[in-house]
């Protein structure tokens, strides 16, 4: 047969099709096959005819130039069972509804003046958890630094999404459903690749999820409820009070578009998207600056000398510290939170470069390849260097297509703002505050970066590490009943 042809790729097996290939870490088996295959391959996973696309070059293809191509996501179970049917944002189907949807979400609640107004919040609970640090400085205790940061994100996200602190409610546990809500959305589900298979439910995952959807329903019917009980619920300013007072505004016209189940999907949507994103990459960064002094003394440097040692970094801050944006930049290239998004499908047949793409075409876009294409970044692609960038001017917000970890297009993320802004916040915190020893005297060389694979991609390892303070800092609030200065914490006062 004449004619565009599917890409090229690896033969597949009967029913699992290319399954068996992708390994415990699929983005890099899907880099070594593209090697062979090229940087825009065709596989079939189980049933589902998947293109993967390897290069900046193929990536800008798919998400610019046929981006209203390929805006839809494909169904999988966990859409289905916890985001009501594919009710959210980031799953839902592509269409009038969801545009309006997303439309809401970036002129209404992602807005830069939306995230701005929580600046006050943030400054509180970074501070809170500085000295929380400075408290295990003093001790010199081994940190979990992912469960720390995890504790201060889960709180930011929390009172900005619902204007309650994780653990401030005691009817219900809505920290331990969006962990669970993590880890089932990002477990390998056979039923979405072969469907038949559904039926049996043999992971027991589509149980799980019902199970889970339901306490989570309940949750978020109680928090909505105590929102409207409220004489005037348009008084609340996090981000549930503004998605009610829109919806319930006939003046706009999201008035009457969504009812309760769009509400609650995106609340999981911003708890989901907002959490484990920002966590993963401080943790990274935090771990590739600890491995890396070298880069670690220059953003101290530039840190003290744009701060100085007798004060905490504060956001207006952050536009200065340019060294510090290129380390992110870094970060986010060689460990990209989401190394292959979420997953794109086509919307038509469509020919990409001479190939055929059929409908409902699977999309997966490796980032992680993007980010260690040696013809873009040359011979030192694996080294964290963020020098690299200097003078390039590669952005992360998805117009330099080297570097999309916020992905790009219609379906971009539109928690990037805020994202950005909290990882540099506290990355430069953590480095500023502290400087960071590996725990049982483990010298920098020897900290593994290796990474784990689920929604995103986590360090597989904890990083452990023990913080002593930098600054002298007076602290006039009283933590636990401990007056403190920073480094000089007085037990006794
Ligand atoms: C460092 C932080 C973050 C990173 C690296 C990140 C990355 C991403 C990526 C790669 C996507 C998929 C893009 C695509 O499919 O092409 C995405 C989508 C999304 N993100 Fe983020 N994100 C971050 C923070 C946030 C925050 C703070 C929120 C909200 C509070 C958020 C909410 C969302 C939502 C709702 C979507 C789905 C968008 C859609 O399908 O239209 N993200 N994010």
């Amino acid at each position: 047969k004449h004619g565009p042809t599917l890409p090229p790729g690896p033969p597949a097996l009967p029913i699992i099709g290319n399954l068996h290939m992708l390994g415990r870490l699929p983005h890099r088996a899907l880099a070594k096959l593209a090697q062979k295959y090229g940087p825009i391959m065709s596989l079939r996973l189980g049933h589902v005819p998947t293109i993967v696309v390897s290069s900046a070059k193929a990536a800008e293809l798919f998400l610019k130039e046929h981006d209203a191509v390929f805006a839809t996501r494909p169904i999988s179970q966990s859409s289905v069972y916890l985001s009501y049917g594919a009710k959210g944002v980031a799953f839902g189907q592509y269409g009038e509804y969801w545009r309006r949807m997303r439309k809401m979400c970036t002129l209404h609640l992602l807005t830069l003046a939306k995230v701005t107004s929580f600046e006050g919040l943030r400054r509180v609970e970074v501070e809170a958890a500085v000295w929380r640090l400075v408290e295990a400085a003093v001790a010199r205790d081994v940190v979990d630094v992912g469960e720390r940061v995890g504790d201060l994100i889960e709180e930011i996200v929390f009172k900005m999404v619902i204007g309650k602190g994780k653990d401030e409610d005691k009817r219900y546990d809505l920290k331990g459903v969006v962990e669970e809500a993590v880890t089932l959305a990002g477990a390998f589900n056979l039923a979405d690749f072969v469907p038949y298979l559904a039926p049996l439910d043999l992971q027991g995952l589509a149980r799980k999820m019902k199970d889970l959807s339901k306490r989570a329903d309940e949750i978020f019917e109680n928090i909505i409820d105590d929102h409207l009980k409220e004489e005037d619920f348009r008084q609340h300013t996090d981000i549930l009070g503004a998605t009610l007072a829109l919806m319930k505004n006939p003046n706009n016209e999201f008035f009457s578009s969504f009812d309760r189940d769009n509400v609650k999907a995106i609340m999981l949507d911003l708890f989901v998207g907002g959490i484990g994103t920002s966590l993963v990459a401080i943790v990274w960064a935090l771990a590739a600056l600890i491995k890396h002094p070298r880069v670690m003394k220059l953003v101290q440097e530039e840190l003290d000398s744009v701060i100085g040692k007798e004060r905490l970094v504060v956001e207006s801050d952050l536009s200065k510290l340019t060294y510090l944006d290129l380390v992110v930049k870094e970060t986010f290239r060689l460990y990209p939170v989401a190394p292959l998004l979420v997953p794109h499908e086509s919307m038509e047949d469509v020919i990409v470069n001479g190939y055929e793409i059929p409908k409902k075409s699977r999309v997966i876009i490796n980032i992680w390849a993007i980010g260690r294409d040696s013809n873009v970044w040359s011979e030192n692609v694996g080294e964290f260097y963020p020098e690299r960038f200097i003078g390039k001017e590669i952005d992360v917000r998805g117009r330099d297509f080297e570097l999309i970890p916020f992905g790009a297009g219609r379906r971009g993320c539109p928690g990037m703002q805020l994202g950005l802004l909290t990882v540099k916040l506290v990355v430069a915190q953590l480095a500023h505050c502290f400087t960071w020893e590996l725990p049982n005297g483990m010298q920098h060389e020897k900290l593994d970066m290796n990474e784990g694979f689920g929604l995103s991609m986590p360090k597989a390892n904890k990083l452990l590490a023990i913080p002593s303070c930098r600054l002298r800092v007076p602290h006039s609030n009283v933590i636990h009943g401990i007056t403190a200065e920073m480094g000089v914490i007085d037990k006794s006062s």
